[in-house]
């Protein structure tokens, strides 16, 4: 079954529970686990950003589902975790090609920014998306080099 983790801080938590169970609805067959936040009350982006994205790297969740304000702090919070590539989308047309071109193995969405119908079908564009490999597998092969050059420590 095909497993994605959301997760929110309180400025993506309303968009995040609407997705949840929107995408729930749309997709029965996948399974869409909630990493929280779990209310309004102010919390740190980079929280949720990590613990969704280590369930990805664990291999736990196929993608990472990511809302905040605007989708921007949590998507770079993400895009510093080594083996993360988040795409911040604001329309269906890179949601899909996050998927084909660079594997996106994350999103984020701002949810002071975007509607809940338009959420749905940039998700819903992102999950029906394949990775086209070739040339673009390439390209994400010299980002991989680029994280050893410059996201490792020590
Ligand atoms: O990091 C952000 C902007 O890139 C997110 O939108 C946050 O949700 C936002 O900064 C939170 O702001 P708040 O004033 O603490 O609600």
């Amino acid at each position: 079954m095909r497993r994605f983790v959301l997760a929110a801080d309180h400025g993506g938590f309303t968009l995040k529970e609407a997705m949840l169970k929107a995408l729930r609805l749309r997709f029965p067959e996948m399974e869409f686990v909630d990493m929280g936040c779990q209310s309004l009350e102010s919390v740190d982006y980079p929280d949720y950003a990590e613990l969704a994205c280590k369930e990805v790297l664990a291999q736990k969740a196929e993608a990472a589902i990511l809302f905040c304000g605007t989708g921007i702090g949590i998507s770079i919070a993400a895009n510093k975790i080594k083996g993360i590539r988040c795409a911040h989308l604001s329309d269906t047309y890179s949601a899909a090609k996050s998927k084909e071109h660079n594997n996106a193995n994350a999103i984020s969405l701002g949810g002071r920014v975007i509607g809940e119908d338009l959420a749905l079908e940039i998700i819903s564009a992102y999950i029906q998306a394949k990775f086209q490999g070739e040339r673009h597998q390439r390209r994400i092969n010299k980002i991989s080099n680029l994280e050893k050059l410059y996201l490792c420590c020590e």
